[in-house]
């Protein structure tokens, strides 16, 4: 059993280097104290946040230490480990040169949360083109940790992507793959499967004893009997009365373009949707500068802002930290809850 504990850091990947990953670390960093910011260890590149600092005008200690380190180091510097990104890096402009650095910092967090260095992984967010123009094989960091999670135990896991903000939570039951292809790729089993990880998750990680998930339809006004379309009544509604037959408080299927009202919101605890937009549409509209993206159904603790690179304001000073911070607080929160029973 590891012990883990405030006193094993968190591990903060650089994400990509011309986005705005170094600036909100950085000014995560520098508002530790006031904003109750766990100890992270940042695994990225030190001569990027050095010129990121100094376009920011922020007068940052450094130091790079190792994981067992960064504790100690936190309240004074900013811990680095370091990966380096192979190249001069310009802020605002991605370069497919950096696509080693980048994946070697999330392959690096992956194997020190197994090896107990680290007690959750935050991810800083990538830029999905510049890796798939490098060959990354993955849709995103959801599938990719997926990937490293079974080759690091031999189990498969279906990665389940949540959005959790303090007005929604929603769950993408299809994720990175084209709008043209969801309703083949949905299946009784994968909405079975997705929703009792949420629901085991819910309870384990979140403290729900008995969450509510509501299901959305597919088709407009969840498919009008049919007549709008089949998988809400041939796949989404069986696949709702073998959840309610094992226990799990799930309904629907639901017209998706009436649930995410304040109302409709008060009567579950996560909404369960058929694809990505229909999730991260009324999640961003709602909570998009404080939600958190948490990957479900992995061994270990992984939570992200919910935004991605912004390369159009990297370096300017204007990103705003509070979902990097909200996604700190929560791998804090979680990986604590946890301290006991993990192993
Ligand atoms: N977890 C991850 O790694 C994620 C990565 N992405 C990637 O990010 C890249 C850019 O995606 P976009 O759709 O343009 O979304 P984006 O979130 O990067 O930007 C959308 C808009 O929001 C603004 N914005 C984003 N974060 C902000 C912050 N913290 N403070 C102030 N303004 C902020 C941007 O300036 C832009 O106007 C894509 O390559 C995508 O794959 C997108 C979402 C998550
Ligand atoms: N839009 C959310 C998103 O793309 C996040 O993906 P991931 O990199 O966390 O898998």
């Amino acid at each position: 059993m590891l012990a883990l504990s405030e006193n094993t850091p968190i591990a903060l990947t650089q994400g990509d280097p011309a986005g705005i990953g170094p600036d909100i670390s950085l000014v995560s960093w520098a508002k530790r104290k006031e904003a109750g910011i766990p100890a992270f260890v940042f695994l990225g590149d030190p001569a990027v946040l050095r010129s990121r600092a100094l376009s920011l005008g922020l007068n940052i200690p450094f130091k790079e230490c190792t994981p067992d380190e960064a504790v100690e180091v936190f309240p004074d510097a900013f811990p680095v480990f370091p990966i380096h990104a192979g190249i001069d890096v310009v802020a605002g402009q991605p370069h497919m040169a950096t696509a080693r650095g980048t994946i070697s910092a999330i392959d690096t967090a992956v194997s020190l949360c197994f090896d107990g260095k680290v007690r959750a992984i935050v991810t800083n967010p990538i830029a999905k083109s510049v890796l798939y123009e490098a060959g990354f094989g993955f849709p995103g960091h959801t599938e990719f940790l997926a990937a490293l999670s079974e080759k690091a135990t031999g189990q498969a896991v279906l990665p389940v992507m949540m959005l959790a903000g303090p007005k929604l939570r929603a769950v993408p039951v299809t994720i990175h793959i084209p709008l043209r292809t969801v309703a083949d790729a949905l299946t009784e089993d994968l909405i079975l499967k997705t929703c009792r990880i949420v629901h085991a998750d819910m309870r384990d990680k979140f403290g729900l004893d008995a969450p509510r998930l509501a299901i959305a339809g597919l088709n407009p006004h969840a498919g009008e009997n049919g007549a709008l379309g089949h998988e809400d009544d041939a796949i989404i509604a069986p696949a709702i009365s073998k959840l309610r037959a094992e226990g799990i408080d799930a309904f629907g299927p639901l017209s998706a373009d009436t649930m995410f009202h304040e109302e409709a919101r008060r009567r579950y605890d996560v909404a369960i949707c058929m694809y990505h937009d229909q999730a991260l549409i009324p999640l961003k509209a709602l909570d998009f500068d404080e939600a958190v993206n948490v990957t479900l159904g992995l061994p270990f603790i992984r939570t992200s802002p919910d935004h991605g690179t912004a390369f159009g304001i990297a370096g300017h000073g204007i990103a705003r930290e509070t979902s990097l911070v909200a996604a700190l607080k929560l791998a804090d929160t979680i990986s604590l809850a946890r301290a006991q029973v993990i192993c």
